[in-house]
């Protein structure tokens, strides 16, 4: 499962301390700016072969291994919003799925890894607008946020009064952090003030609650238009750009990823906000899980290593994080279903 590299010379071990272990400088929201085309107008054509060497490359030289290895897969978990988006949820499937983040390890895993006065969690439950007053109910009083997919998730295709009716009712429910989906189209015909104020229109129907934007980059045709949309999604007030819904064909990738870092990064330059990031969807194997945090350590560093920068939207990952801790622990594996979510 190791990162390592077939070069131990240009091997690098990323040390980190467990999730919890330290204080995050407090953030400031990002308020938007208004849309300004000229931005927009310097993303030149995306090198997409080169961002796959980079990612390559990354996640090739590195190597996590051993203790450390178990303190990145603990602070995978912490960085995760445990998901279920499917269409036979139920209150039952849900509420299981909040006891398992309330306590995501087995006992005994606990107790080896000394984790006990640790309370590592994932950052938040994220469910469909339904399961909100449940996951209240269960969650409360665990510190883990409740997040709702919200805008006609999963294709955005409902009329703009009714997306954002969506929101506020979600709000009201109980959710402080709401994932939006934009409508592709927007990006494809480049309609770039139109999803300006789309977006501009459902950061300020979340009030306090935090906005996630899905920009469906499986669907955007091109490395750039991921740029220019993650872009508008920033000057709009995101607070984190996330990749995909888990329902397109393409869900989240490391040259994608990339280029959400470098928009990120761009938009930090040039406004002095940090924006959150958000891979969603296939991010199911803690080997994953590892990839992408060195190529956000790498990209943007240390600091987005916090749950109020960086989260992993995956519905299966905590199954593969304990299956690996265990074989940290215990040096064999478990079968997969010993570990099943709900
Ligand atoms: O936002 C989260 C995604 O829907 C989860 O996708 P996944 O089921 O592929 O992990």
């Amino acid at each position: 499962m190791s990162a390592s590299t077939s070069n131990p010379t240009s091997a690098k071990v990323h040390t980190l301390p467990v999730a919890g272990a330290q204080a995050t400088n407090s953030l400031l929201r990002n308020p938007g700016t208004k849309l300004d085309l000229g931005w927009l107008e310097e993303v030149r054509n995306v090198n997409r072969s080169a961002l796959e060497k980079r990612a390559a490359t990354l996640v090739k030289r590195r190597s996590i291994k051993g203790e450390n290895q178990a303190a990145w897969l603990l602070r995978a978990l912490s960085l995760m919003d445990l998901t279920t988006l499917n269409s036979n949820d139920t209150d039952e499937r849900v509420r299981r799925l909040c006891a398992k983040a309330i306590n995501p390890l087995r006992r005994d895993l606990v107790e080896k890894l000394k984790l006990a006065d640790m309370q590592i969690r994932p950052a938040a439950v994220c469910v469909y607008h339904p399961f909100l007053s449940v996951a209240s109910n269960t969650l409360e009083g665990s510190g883990v946020h409740i997040a709702a997919v919200s805008t006609a998730f999963p294709h955005g295709l409902a009329p703009l009064s009714t997306r954002l009716d969506e929101i506020r009712a979600s709000v009201g429910a109980g959710a402080d952090e709401i994932d939006v989906v934009i409508r592709r189209g927007l990006v494809l015909g480049a309609h770039w003030q139109e999803l300006y104020e789309e977006v501009s229109q459902f950061r300020e129907a979340c009030g306090d609650a935090h906005l996630k934007v899905i920009l469906g980059t499986g669907d955007l045709a091109s490395l750039r238009n991921v740029m220019i949309a993650s872009m508008v999604a920033m000057m709009a007030g995101a607070d984190f750009i996330k990749t995909s819904t888990g329902k397109e064909s393409v869900n989240a990738t490391l040259p994608v990823g990339l280029v959400m870092c470098r928009a990120i990064r761009n938009y930090e330059e040039r406004t002095g906000f940090k924006i959150g990031f958000k891979p969603a969807g296939g991010i199911s194997t803690a080997k994953a899980a590892l990839e992408w945090l060195i190529l956000i350590k790498e990209e943007l560093g240390r600091r987005w290593l916090e749950p109020d920068l960086f989260r992993f939207g995956a519905s299966s990952l905590l199954n593969d994080i304990e299956r690996q801790l265990e074989h940290h622990v215990t040096g064999h594996y478990s079968a997969s279903y010993r570990h099943a979510i709900v």
